[in-house]
């Protein structure tokens, strides 16, 4: 009887009396090494008597706070980005309640160190400093039991078990999202093999830090398959499958296995494919867009941020959406995203044909300006290529160099926007900005290339060879550039897909929908370019802040969940009212606190 009273004690006392408890049956160090329950040093007294937890821990209780400020001091001791990465590896592992916490607090500071660009390296030395596995990894060898692999994550995941009559998260699917990679495109790094896995839990935990999605309902995937780069061959610790990576039949068997899988065992989940090889990208994302709810991440989620940063851009100018000519430098998987999703703006909100706004792009990859004529033109780019005769009128000295350059369109097009996502490190030079801002008042730049060290301008650079009247937006964070005219800061809009995915996932899965339309992402960049801080002052960045990011991913998820209703592929019961929208969502949406534990009934009784 003693801990049913200590139990009802407990549940009253004020610092909980809001929260809704947590049934389990594990005590002691059990218990303590379950990091979705683990409270560490703040398991109350009570809770240490009934979960005999005393003896494994101090005596001192320490509130959540508390332990975050122990937590930041560790972090901040660590001597580098990636090993203080490692270190917030190795806090999620122990205790999920206080890893996101310290994330969620001071998330400016933390994402650069869990995410891009650091997670870069993470993923490049994965091998070297792994210590234990987060994630599922699905080898080719070991394909014939994939399905018993997922299975095994889905009963491995933490179920939450609430009292009855109170919220129940355990819904029939055990995963609401699976992040999955092949880790062939990691950023602009390339073929990084298994190490792929740290791309899919950075992404993984930027769903919860960024939009509140329950960290214990998103699988985080890599697909290996081999690899082709020599320098992992070559460490032998590397950890994945050590041959040649598979193409062709092989490779399309294994993913399709992999999705079908998916969609079996947890039917509705939402696929998010993240950095798939530029022949795959698009390919996969076209064969199962019809069959499960899925969203390739470079290629919409990018289109979609730059579409927002595009919008606000035009705000400051002025000017029209199909008033713009843009460059595209890098006409891979994330360059055709782009021009796609502004395009389809171009058609939806200006009323463009398909052709006048695919007449609005010149796009550039290796061999140059895109031309009608070349036989190696993929996907997409045939949308953008552009007629031989149009070069023809341009002067005598750009027609004469051998293949037409980023400096011979500039000079030509006389873009008023210039996108980069070559991975050509520094590929937007002086000459070409300064050409570029000649003839345009406002030039709006977004090199997008990530890590840092890939960016095709550093928006430093860029903001002094345009006296300042650069509109910028780029990959990775970077640090406010001076306006060499005023003197002024200005601050610069940081266009990664980490702005909208996590908005526009949380809203996939709380509307239940059976897909992720062009509307619904369409819906959600409106809602992200509507809460750009350049709509109120022209020298403000053109897109929020990541660090609000779980605020605007709110209303970028309402918008989606709105959309997701008028379309009819919504599977909720819900009043099309604003209000009732954002609670629903608000409803789902999962917090890093501590909540009180009961002991399952079966243990009480045993009094
Ligand atoms: N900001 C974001 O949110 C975001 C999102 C996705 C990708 N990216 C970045 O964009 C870059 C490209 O990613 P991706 O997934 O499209 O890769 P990708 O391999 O699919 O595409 C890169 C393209 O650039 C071309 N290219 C390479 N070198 C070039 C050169 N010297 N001149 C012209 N073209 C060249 C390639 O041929 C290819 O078509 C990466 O650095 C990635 O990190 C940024
Ligand atoms: O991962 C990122 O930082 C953004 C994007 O998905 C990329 O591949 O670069
Ligand atoms: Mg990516």
């Amino acid at each position: 009887m003693h801990r049913r009273f200590l139990q009802q004690k407990r549940l009253q006392s004020s610092s909980t009396k809001n929260l809704i408890p947590i049934r389990t049956s594990l005590k002691g160090a059990g218990l303590l090494q379950q990091p979705v329950l683990n409270k560490g040093s703040a398991f109350s007294r009570e809770e240490r008597e009934i979960f005999q937890v005393d003896g494994h821990i101090p005596y001192d209780v320490h509130s959540l706070e508390k332990q975050m400020v122990r937590a930041y001091a560790q972090f901040k001791r660590q001597p580098s980005n990636i090993l203080k990465h490692a270190f917030l590896a190795s806090l999620r592992d122990q205790n999920q309640i206080l890893f996101y916490a310290l994330v969620s607090s001071r998330l400016k500071e933390m994402l650069p160190v869990l995410y891009t660009p650091t997670v870069g390296e993470a993923v490049s030395q994965y091998s070297d400093l792994f210590r234990r596995p987060i994630g599922c990894f699905l080898s080719l060898p070991t394909a014939h039991t994939m399905r018993e692999q997922l299975q095994s994550h889905a009963n491995a995941a933490f179920r939450y078990k609430y009292p009855p009559g109170m919220k129940n998260s355990d819904t029939e699917r055990p995963f609401d999202i699976v992040v999955v990679t092949d880790s062939e495109g990691i950023l602009g790094i390339g073929d990084q093999g298994v190490g792929g896995i740290s791309i899919s839990t950075s992404k993984a935990a930027l769903y919860v830090a960024g939009a509140g999605v329950d960290p214990n309902r998103i699988l985080s995937v890599v697909l290996d398959v081999g690899t082709d780069n020599h320098t992992l061959f070559a460490n032998p610790l590397y950890m994945g499958y050590k041959h040649v990576r598979t193409r062709g039949v092989a490779y399309d068997h294994f993913v399709h296995q992999f999705m079908m899988n998916i969609k079996e065992l947890f039917p509705g989940a939402l696929v998010h494919f993240e950095d798939f090889g530029l022949n795959n990208a698009a390919r996969l994302l076209e064969t199962y867009k019809p069959v499960l709810p899925c969203f390739n991440d470079d290629i919409e989620g990018t289109g979609a941020v730059a579409l927002a940063a595009t919008m606000s851009a035009i705000g400051v100018t002025k000017s029209k959406l199909c008033d713009q000519r843009i460059v595209v430098y890098g006409a891979g998987t994330a360059g055709m995203g782009i021009a796609n999703q502004i395009r389809d703006a171009m058609i939806e909100v200006d009323g463009l044909t398909l052709e006048e706004a695919n007449s609005r792009f010149w796009c550039i990859d290796r061999d140059g300006l895109l031309l009608k004529s070349n036989p190696r033109l993929q996907g997409s780019q045939h949308d953008y290529a552009r007629d031989d005769e149009e070069v023809r009128d341009w002067t005598r000295e750009i027609q004469e160099q051998p293949n037409l350059r980023i400096l011979d369109v500039v000079k030509a097009v006389k873009p008023t926007m210039l996108v980069g996502c070559s991975t050509n490190a520094r590929s937007f030079n002086e000459d070409v900005i300064r050409t570029m801002a000649e003839h345009v008042e406002r030039p709006i730049i977004f090199p997008m290339s990530n890590p840092t060290s890939l960016v095709e301008v550093d928006p430093a650079d860029a903001n002094e060879w345009t006296d300042g009247r650069a509109l910028i937006a780029t990959g990775s964070p970077f640090p406010p550039a001076k306006n060499p005219i005023t003197g002024k800061d200005y601050f610069i809009a940081e266009a990664n897909n980490a702005l909208i995915y996590p908005g526009l996932g949380l809203g996939t899965i709380a509307s239940r929908s059976s897909k992720m339309s062009k509307g619904m992402i369409l819906a959600g960049v409106k809602a992200l370019a509507s809460a750009s801080p350049a709509l109120e002052d022209p020298d403000a960045p053109l897109l929020p802040d990541l660090a609000g990011v779980r605020k605007v991913s709110l209303q970028i998820a309402a918008a989606v969940v709105r959309q997701a209703m008028e379309e009819g592929v919504a599977n909720i019961n819900l009043k099309k009212d604003d209000d009732a929208i954002i609670e629903h969502i608000k409803f789902g949406m999962w917090d890093p606190v501590y909540r009180p534990l009961e002991l399952e009934p079966e243990d009480l009784t045993s009094d």
